[in-house]
Formats: C-alpha cells, sequence, structure tokens
C-alpha cells in the first residue's frame, strides 16, 4: 500500500536529505522507497534519507534504547554507517521538530558507526564528536581518467580514500562516473572518494564522489577524512582545518585521536509525499 509520509527537506553545505520522524519505528524505508524520495525529478530529491527513529527499533543496537537513531539512507537505497552532515542536519531536525528539549546543548545519538554527540554552536550550526579515525599509510591507488594518484584509506565510521591532487586538476576532475581504485578487494563495502588540495594554511579544497550518490556538494565524514589523512602525510595529530567543498566549508578540528566537524545545518520546507510502495518506474 502506498503511504502517505510527512517530511522536512535540509542540507549541511548543500548535502541534502529528506528527514523522516518515525517515533514509533513503523516506517522502514525499503530501497525502493528512499530511491523514490531521493529522485530529484519524480520524487522530494536529495543525496540521502535521514529517519529519526527511536534506537530500540534498531535491530543490533546494543546502546541506549532512548537515544535518537539517525537511519541513514543513500539515495539508491544502501545503508551507510554514518553521515557528519547528516548529524548537523539531524540535530537542527530534532529541536525544531520538538524531540529534544528546546534549550539542550548537546545530543548524543546513535548511528550504525556508533554514538555521536553533536552540540548547538551558539550563532547557528553544530559541533559534532566524530569519534576517533582510523587512517592507513598511503596504499591504495585511486584512477580518474588517465590520472592516478596513491590514497590513503580513512575510516570514519565509514569508508573513505583520500587523495591530494593539484589545485587544476581538482577543478577538471571528471566525477559524473565513479572513479576506479586498486587493488579492486581494497573496500569490499565500497568507498567514498575525496580529492584534495590545500589552498592556504590549514585550508584545503575538497571534491568528492559519494558512495551510493555520485558527486556531491559536500560529504561530511569525508572531510574528517581529508583532514585526517592530510594531517597523517605531515606528521601532525593535532591540527584544525577549514575545508571548503562546493557547497560550502567546515571547520575540522584534530585533538588526542579525536575528530570533531563544525558547519551549518538547516532545514528548508516541509511536506506531505504519497510513497509507493514498489519501484516507481515502470
Ligand atoms: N554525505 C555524508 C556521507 C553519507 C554516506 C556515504 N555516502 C557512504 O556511503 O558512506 C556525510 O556528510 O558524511
Amino acid at each position: 500500500m502506498p503511504v502517505q509520509l510527512e517530511f522536512a527537506k535540509g542540507h549541511g553545505t548543500m548535502n541534502d536529505f529528506v528527514v523522516l520522524s518515525d517515533p514509533d519505528g513503523s516506517f522502514d524505508p525499503s530501497p525502493a522507497q528512499v530511491r523514490f524520495l531521493c529522485d530529484r525529478r519524480a520524487g522530494v530529491g536529495a543525496d540521502g534519507v535521514l529517519r529519526a527513529v527511536p534506537a530500540r527499533f534498531i535491530e543490533g543496537w546494543a546502546g541506549k534504547p532512548e537515544l535518537w537513531f539517525m537511519d541513514y539512507r543513500n539515495a539508491d537505497g544502501s545503508l551507510a554507517e554514518m553521515c557528519g552532515n547528516g548529524v548537523r542536519v539531524f540535530l537542527v531536525f530534532l529541536k525544531a521538530a520538538g524531540l529534544v528539549p528546546a534549550d539542550v546543548e548537546s545530543v548524543t545519538i546513535g548511528t550504525r558507526a556508533g554514538v555521536r554527540i553533536g552540540t548547538y554552536l551558539p550563532a547557528g550550526g553544530v559541533r559534532v564528536w566524530m569519534g576517533r579515525p582510523a587512517v592507513e599509510e598511503p596504499a591504495v591507488e585511486v584512477s580518474v581518467g588517465s590520472h592516478t594518484w596513491r590514497a590513503r584509506a580513512v575510516d570514519v565510521g565509514n569508508p573513505h580514500a583520500v587523495s591530494v591532487v593539484d589545485a587544476d586538476r581538482l577543478r577538471s576532475l571528471d566525477l559524473t562516473r565513479m572513479p576506479a581504485w586498486s587493488p579492486s578487494d581494497a573496500f569490499a563495502n565500497g568507498v567514498n572518494l575525496e580529492f584534495i588540495t590545500p589552498v592556504g594554511a590549514n585550508e584545503l579544497r575538497m571534491r568528492v564522489f559519494e558512495r551510493g550518490v555520485g558527486e556531491t556538494f559536500s560529504c561530511g565524514t569525508g572531510t574528517v577524512a581529508a583532514a585526517s589523512a592530510f594531517a597523517a602525510d605531515h606528521g601532525e595529530t593535532e591540527a584544525e582545518y577549514v575545508v571548503h567543498v562546493p557547497g560550502g566549508s567546515v571547520r575540522v578540528e584534530l585533538a588526542g585521536g579525536d575528530a570533531y566537524l563544525s558547519g551549518p545545518a538547516e532545514i528548508v520546507y516541509h511536506g506531505t509525499i504519497v510513497v509507493p510502495e514498489e519501484e516507481h518506474r515502470g
């Protein structure tokens, strides 16, 4: 049966999401329903879906059952462990929807990568504790067209591979198709691919090809991966970077092995949509 849903549309540095409130765990969208919601022509249009659901409804969740869980899906219907821009938008949504007290300063949420803690910033936006990224030596290769770079694999709860490229190349990269990586079995579950170039003291510019989406205007976990890889290249463990992406800028702090991501997030409209049960294209 088709389902009528209320939704919010939000974004963080133009990485955009359909946000759903599901307090009684009654709407677990199928991959086809996620694809419909994210379809920019036939549906709402977004890079992913964020479902706010109490963690007790998530199979396998071993943490506190009363937490709000950010159930994230990519636009192609696949599940991902984490979404950095999504956490900020999720926190803004929780407050706007009255799902957390209006005067709360920080919220701990569940994700498939574990808990994350977001703090509302006085000037707007959210700062998120992003866990402890695991950075590998540059042992994989990533290719776009005829160009190949060594890349570091970085685990930010979800998988990333970060390549440093020169500024002209960054501008002209063709990310309309998924870049290739080698060895081909390096990322059994796929990977998000970041391309970065330094643009000033502690400033990076980044483009990204996201697993399950394609090129997006921003990827929060990707910016944390980029900062972590760049810091590792320079033997730094304590560092702070502004990362510029096509959709804006975010700040990444690395301190004692922990990473923090700060940036804007907003809900831009609300709506109602009837979601078909099955694939909507014939
Ligand atoms: N845009 C997100 C990352 C979303 C998940 C990613 N595509 C994956 O499959 O791991 C972010 O802001 O981190």
